[in-house]
């Protein structure tokens, strides 16, 4: 639990009327909110509202076009990111900025700028903020070792090293397991009552409800509510978002087909995650399979061994009949991959246009295979066909030419899944294989149904269809099949008519469901 053993100074931050627009797009339109020190302020709205926008121009990242910032009252002009850290206000980005090959202590002689100047002085200081913080994390090992849960806690702590009084979290949790969020929250509420500020920004409804003081509401760049949360219930927090939502799409009943991917006792070791042992597994085609486990538990190295891009020390892996298959070609024989980070598969610096005609993986990975069409000529022909796919995955806005990192988190996300997704480029011929690993993330709830009911449809078209994520009522509501993962094994392996959250959980906890099985879910 986070306890510095000092009281915080108080700090209080407000926006007044802010404004911000991207050429003809308007992010923000005249939004106000007050952050107070001792309370969680959530900020909330769907893809593209303009949270991101709103904390940048918070943090001094990005300067607003119109609108005041105040401090304890004063009003401020905050020139840029460290003018912000030098009072107190201070941010953490939505893809994690820790430097993997670096540890925490050169993190934060990065980020500081030098003050401290030294290795032990910032040694010191972390540990010193650690220990009042009471979280044990290795400060010397390179941060791409740690697991999310500590990388996103050491994010938490480099700026609190740094004198961060009102701390902006932009989704912290959306990566996180019900375990980690708990724990997290529970560091949140600890440094609110020494008196921190924090504006959290975040796409789980029944987090705000759970751990929020306040609750801003934003809506195409609109606020639509700012208040205390006391009095809203989770039903109107979610339709002050967005609106009323579609009933989820209806299974239309399948017989599972063939053998799509079949791991034989496989066992492959990874940098950040479990390792896999002997995890044998087999998916057939029309049929989903959910990876349950608590962040850490070998769900990120089971997709990528799933997908050719880690290959098993032992064991084998078999993707559409074929075995020893590498990323690349695997990818471009129909196999869709939707990876945990984003950031692995969208660049940034090219145009959405020609993103949809990469391959994912293969992006990060293999520099030499940046830009395989993966779909020849047709991907890159016509920009109307781009943009009726970018449309019918409600990506916003829908323009090829844009950079793609110019794009909310959420609508890159969407850009992702309607690459790896859509159907019309191949004549109809939909993916054999789909792995996709944690696909809603940082999604609001229309478009985390949209990528649902997606990722069903794929199925019914005759994928089939691998997915891992820590929303539990996700992987109950789409899969046939569930199998959790405990430190890299297979524990337990359910169809989806006798899976619960509460049995699932279980599982993820090492604990027998054999009672829950026999009882509780009736
Ligand atoms: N640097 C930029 N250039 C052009 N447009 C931008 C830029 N940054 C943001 N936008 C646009 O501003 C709007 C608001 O984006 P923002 O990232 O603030 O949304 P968000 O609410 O954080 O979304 P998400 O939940 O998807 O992360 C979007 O339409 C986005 O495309």
């Amino acid at each position: 639990m986070i306890r510095p053993s000092q009281e915080m100074d108080r700090v209080a931050l407000a926006a007044w009327s802010i404004s911000k627009s991207f050429g003809d797009v308007q992010a923000l339109s005249g939004v106000s909110i007050d952050i107070q020190p001792g309370r969680i302020h959530a900020l909330i709205g769907e893809n593209g509202a303009g949270k991101s926008t709103l904390a940048k121009i918070l943090a001094g990242i990005q300067p607003a076009d119109r609108g005041q910032l105040l401090l304890n009252d004063r009003e401020v002009e905050v020139r840029d990111r460290a003018h912000a850290k030098s009072m107190g206000i201070n941010m953490v980005p939505q893809q994690l900025s820790l430097v993997h090959d670096l540890s925490l202590v050169d993190n934060l002689l990065l980020s500081s700028h030098g003050l401290p100047a030294r290795r032990g002085q910032a040694r010191d200081l972390l540990r010193a903020t650690l220990d009042s913080a009471g979280v044990h994390v290795d400060v010397d090992i390179p941060t791409g070792r740690l697991g999310l849960a500590h990388r996103q806690l050491g994010e938490i702590v480099v700026a609190l090293a740094e004198g961060a009084r009102v701390l902006i979290l932009d989704e912290p949790t959306a990566s996180l397991g019900p375990h980690e969020v708990g724990g997290l929250f529970a560091h949140l509420r600890a440094l609110c009552e020494l008196g921190a500020a924090i504006l959290l920004i975040t796409h789980r409804i029944d987090e705000v409800g759970s751990v929020a003081d306040d609750v801003t509401v934003l809506s195409h760049g609109l606020q639509v509510f700012s208040g205390p949360t006391e009095g809203l219930d989770s039903a109107r927090i979610a339709q002050l978002m967005v609106g009323d939502l579609p009933p989820a799409r209806e299974r239309a009943p399948r017989a599972p087909g063939a053998e799509v991917l079949v791991l034989d006792a496989v066992s492959a070791a990874s940098r950040s995650d479990s390792d896999l042992h002997d995890v044998s597994l087999t998916v057939h085609a029309g049929e989903v399979v959910g990876v349950a486990g608590v962040a850490g538990s070998g769900q990120h190295l089971l997709a990528e061994v799933a997908v050719g891009l880690e290959a098993p020390l032992a064991g084998s892996v078999r993707i559409a009949g074929r075995e020893g298959l590498d990323a690349v070609t695997a990818l471009a024989a129909g196999v869709a991959w939707i990876p945990e980070s984003r950031a692995d598969a969208v660049v940034p610096g090219m145009s959405v246009g020609a993103n949809l005609t990469v391959y994912g993986a293969a992006v990060a990975r293999d520099a030499s295979a940046r830009v395989a069409a993966r779909f020849g000529g047709a991907r890159g022909a016509a920009t109307t066909v781009q943009e009726q796919v970018l449309r019918a995955f409600d990506v916003r806005p829908p323009r090829p030419a844009l950079a793609a990192g110019m794009l909310s988190g959420g609508n890159q996300q969407k850009l992702l899944v309607a690459r790896e997704l859509d159907t019309a480029w191949e004549g109809g011929e939909g993916p054999t294989l789909v792995v996709a690993n944690g696909p809603t993330q940082g999604m609001d709830l229309r478009a985390s149904q949209a990528i649902r009911d997606r990722l069903v449809a794929a199925a019914e078209r005759g994928a089939g269809v691998l997915v891992a994520s820590h929303d539990l009522d996700e992987l109950v509501e789409i899969s046939d099949r569930i199998v959790v993962l405990v430190g890299g094994r297979l524990v337990d392996d359910m169809p989806a008519a006798s899976a619960t959250s509460d049995r699932i959980g279980r599982a993820m906890a090492g604990l027998s469901t054999a009672d829950v099985q026999d009882g509780d879910d009736a």
